[in-house]
């Protein structure tokens, strides 16, 4: 019987005739991704090189990217929502979900790597810390985590204090939601629509009874609704990102303090408290009532 697969007699997959293998006049891979930028970018600084600050170095990369796109989504989200938009702004908060589950995910790779590998080189890392990842905070400022004080850490990058500095003066992903629920009739008070947007977001009572409507009604445009539930799986999703985040340092450092001067596990338990959406998990303990 002759094998369904199109393989040579050799075991290998023929390179079909019509590939290009001349890339010098048009775009090439590697041009067009600039890899010579990206992958000369490793750079250990333990000496000698140990063989898993590669590992290390790679998952903040790669996260770095990541956080990179999240932030791009979630600024095009919110201008999609100032536009009346909202199902193209729930394309964006999916695409968003989907990165999270990612980076969540990828926890498990750096879990490899064990408390005696990384205090083979962890003394090579100074004080750096993954508290300076300019990226990371602005994802938080633009959920509504704003804290004018973190802008202190970036004073000496001009570019990363510049970019925190826009996102906290401008408002957050929800703020958006909010004005457009308020431009469809819903009734969010006029001190919610005008609040100081550089402020971190507290609990608002008078919302609750709103979001108790959108998810009780059946008049309820279905675009709401889906874009309350997209909010709780994004700050679901981004309490399990956390919580990685706490459980690998505990099993790779156990309790010692950070090397950004935090008291280390504790500080990022404390982080868990923190929310996004307080009046979307409200709403629940209303619901049915
Ligand atoms: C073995 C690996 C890791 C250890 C031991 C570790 C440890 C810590 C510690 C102790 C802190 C608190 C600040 C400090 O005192 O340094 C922190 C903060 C932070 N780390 Fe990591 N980390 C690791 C990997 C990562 C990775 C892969 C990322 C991905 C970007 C990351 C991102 C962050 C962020 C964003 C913060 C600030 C969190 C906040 O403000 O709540 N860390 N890390
Ligand atoms: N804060 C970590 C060091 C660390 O993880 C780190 C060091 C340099 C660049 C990014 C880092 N990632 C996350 O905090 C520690 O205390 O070991």
């Amino acid at each position: 019987m002759s094998c369904p697969h199109a393989q040579t007699p050799e075991g290998v997959r023929e390179i079909e005739g019509t590939i290009r293998t001349d890339f010098n006049a048009t775009m090439s891979y590697g041009s067009y991704l600039d890899l010579d930028a990206l992958l000369s970018a490793q750079h250990p600084v333990s000496s000698p090189e140990h063989h898993d600050e590669l590992l290390f170095i790679i998952q903040h990369q790669t996260s770095e990217l990541w956080l990179k796109l999240v932030l791009h989504e979630l600024i095009e989200c919110r201008r999609l929502m100032d536009n009346n938009e909202i199902g193209k702004a729930l394309k964006c908060l999916a695409r968003v979900k989907h990165i999270q589950k990612t980076l969540t995910e990828q926890w498990s790779v750096l879990a490899t790597l064990t408390p005696r590998e990384y205090a083979q080189f962890r003394g090579s890392l100074g004080s750096s810390s993954g508290f300076q990842s300019f990226q990371y905070r602005a994802v938080e400022f633009i959920l509504g985590n704003k804290h004018r004080g973190m802008l202190k850490v970036f004073e000496s990058d001009p570019e990363a204090h510049k970019l925190l500095s826009t996102v906290l003066a401008e408002p957050t992903v929800y703020d958006a939601f909010l004005h457009a629920l308020a431009r469809s009739g819903y009734a969010i008070p006029e001190h919610i629509l005008q609040r100081d947007v550089s402020e971190a977001w507290v609990f608002q009572e008078a919302l609750v009874p709103v979001f108790k409507q959108i998810y009780e009604s059946d008049t309820t445009q279905w675009s709401f609704y889906q874009a309350c539930e997209d909010l709780v799986d994004l700050e679901d999703n981004f309490q399990a990102w956390r919580f990685r985040h706490m459980s690998v340092v505990k099993r790779t450092i156990g309790f010692k303090p950070g090397t950004g001067g935090s008291s280390g596990v504790d500080f990022l338990k404390r982080a868990l408290d923190l929310t996004f959406f307080p009046e979307l998990f409200a709403v629940r303990t209303e619901i049915g009532k």
